[in-house]
């Protein structure tokens, strides 16, 4: 199908039609919802890590409370006094780790629990195994002025969790700082905590280190966990609070947020499945397309309808106009529509009727024209009286002959006829005999010869017969056969016989006939001797 046909326009147009608002309006609206829907995860993500932010805060306050509360008990402080000899009796000192065993089972969270004297020096501790628990060098000075010494939280592959170290110092009665308590945290007992703060909401939540290596993750994901890439942490810290997208190792492409965790140096990362976020708008995107493209088919489908609708009668009408252009004008086409194209038929057909009736007119004209032309040619080629050919067609006529003859050699003959008397008859019979005689004579002529040879009335009562391919003996017999015809059965007038004979002078063609006035003069000279030789009778030139 051209491209140029009113079929492809109607197509192309009804599919643009169709496209070009509906999708324009439909990508305008998928894209004002995947705003919608960005702004609104960004803001979920949002208080998701805010969220988180306060719950670990809020936790990591009752561990150091429970710290403070423990690093101010009897126990604690007269084994460090005892350790530091400054204190009678070892009694406290040898309770210290039974005692520290004992709080560490009863405090949610505790790994271990070490009490260290001013110098970093391990005085007593939970653990079975004797760990040795080591603080950072400017501690003192840290448990100073923040109350508190926290380290970065670390995986811990023998624990199978992340971990971090509280430290609080311990002070003596005086307020002097005479060692610390130390305690290793474990990480994962916050995640039941955001775990639910994350089931309320959208979204998830993993705690990274610096390096991104995730430490917790509410979907219980971080032994599983691969670190992200640096380029990627560095984003996420560069555009804190704003959301990117990244592809998250084992997980796919995830939107997340960054926030940091408050006192703990930590990492907070609220994350969302991307897929699980367009989910329903890419649901409803593939409906929309799809929606879209059956309506394309189905308009389409209408527009080609509609096309055909038009362009088929119009095929049909060219066809007929081709068809009257060609000269047929039995053409009638079925009107069956109502419409412009139902209108153009009947026009078409009414024009169709008027031409052919402007034919026959023309037909009929042209008819009577070419009987009128045959009647003159007719009459202008024949003697009015006889019916014969008349002199100027006999002039044409051997003229044709003399010319055929030099050209092919081929001979003929010339029978110059002359009733015997017709003076006499006409002054004893009148006038209206003679030309009765005259017909009589023509007809038995025409009756005599062949229907190639030609008979002509030369003039009065004179005759000439032109016998094509015929020579002198032949034509002579002819006229010999004339001559007793006209003889035995001319004429009758008024009831009365009428005596009539011819004399004949026979002429066949000659090379010395330079024209066809030489053989008609030879035929007359033979005539003339016919006569005086007594009428009624043949003479021929030798
Ligand atoms: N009825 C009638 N007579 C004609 C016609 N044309 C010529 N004639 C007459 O034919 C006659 C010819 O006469 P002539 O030439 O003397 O010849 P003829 O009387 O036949 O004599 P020969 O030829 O010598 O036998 C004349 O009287 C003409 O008037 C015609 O159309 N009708």
């Amino acid at each position: 199908m051209a491209v140029s046909s009113i079929k492809s326009k109607i197509l192309i147009f009804a599919v643009l039609a169709t496209l070009i608002p509906s999708a324009g309006l439909g990508l305008l609206s998928f894209w004002q919802n995947e705003t919608m829907i960005a702004d609104n995860v960004t803001h979920q993500l949002r208080v998701l890590a805010g969220d988180t932010r306060r719950e670990l805060e809020f936790w990591l306050k009752e561990r150091v409370d429970g710290l403070r509360t423990l690093s101010n008990s009897n126990t604690v402080i007269n084994g460090i006094a005892q350790h530091n000899d400054t204190a009678d009796g070892d009694n406290a000192l040898q309770m210290l780790p039974h005692y520290l065993r004992l709080v560490e089972q009863k405090l949610d969270a505790l790994l271990q629990l070490t009490v260290l004297d001013a110098s970093g020096k391990q005085v007593a501790s939970s653990a079975q195994t004797g760990a040795v628990v080591s603080l950072s060098a400017p501690w003192p000075e840290d448990a100073a002025t923040k109350g508190v010494v926290i380290d970065a939280p670390h995986w811990d592959s023998s624990a199978h969790t992340a971990t971090f170290s509280l430290a609080v110092p311990v002070l003596s009665l005086d307020d002097k700082i005479i060692g610390a308590l130390v305690a290793v945290v474990d990480l994962n007992s916050v995640a039941p905590t955001l775990k639910h703060r994350s089931d309320i909401s959208a979204g998830y939540v993993v705690l990274m280190d610096r390096a991104g290596r995730p430490l917790l993750d509410t979907l219980a994901r971080s032994s599983e966990l691969s670190p992200l890439e640096s380029r990627t942490v560095q984003r996420l810290i560069q555009h804190q609070g704003q959301p990117i997208v990244y592809e998250r190792p084992l997980t796919g492409e995830v939107l997340g947020l960054a926030d940091t965790a408050g006192t703990l140096p930590l990492l907070v990362v609220a994350e969302r499945d991307r897929d699980e976020i367009y989910q329903a708008w890419t649901a409803f995107r593939n409906l929309f397309l799809s929606l879209l493209g059956g309506l394309t088919l189905l308009v389409a489908l209408i527009g080609w309808g509609m096309g055909r609708s038009i362009v088929t009668p119009l095929e049909r009408l060219t066809g007929a106009a081709d068809r009257v252009a060609a000269g047929d004008l039995e053409i009638a086409l079925p009107v069956t529509r109502r419409d412009e194209i139902g209108r153009l038929t009947r026009v078409f057909n009414q024009m169709t009727e008027h031409l052919r009736h402007s034919h026959a007119q023309v037909e009929a004209a042209n008819q009577a024209l070419q009987q009128q032309n045959q009647l003159l040619e007719r009459l202008s080629i024949t003697d009015n009286l006889t019916g014969l050919y008349n002199r100027k067609k006999l002039d044409d006529i051997l003229t044709d002959q003399l010319a055929r003859y030099e050209r092919h050699r081929h001979p003929f003959a010339v029978l110059l006829l002359d009733i015997d008397h017709f003076k006499a008859l006409n002054d004893s019979y009148g006038h209206l005999a003679g030309d009765e005689v005259l017909k009589s004579v023509a007809h038995i002529l025409t009756q005599s010869i062949r229907s190639v040879d030609y008979a002509a009335r030369y003039g009065g009562e004179e005759f000439v017969i032109v016998l094509p391919e015929t020579n002198t003996a032949t034509a002579r017999d002819l006229a010999e056969r004339i001559c007793g015809a006209i003889r035995d059965k001319c004429c009758q007038f008024e009831g009365q016989s009428l005596a009539v004979t011819l004399s004949i002078g026979v002429a066949g063609i000659r090379d010395s006939d330079k024209n066809i006035e030489a053989i008609i003069a030879r035929a007359d000279e033979v005539l003339y001797a016919a006569k005086h030789a007594g009428r009624n009778r043949v003479h021929c030139a030798l």
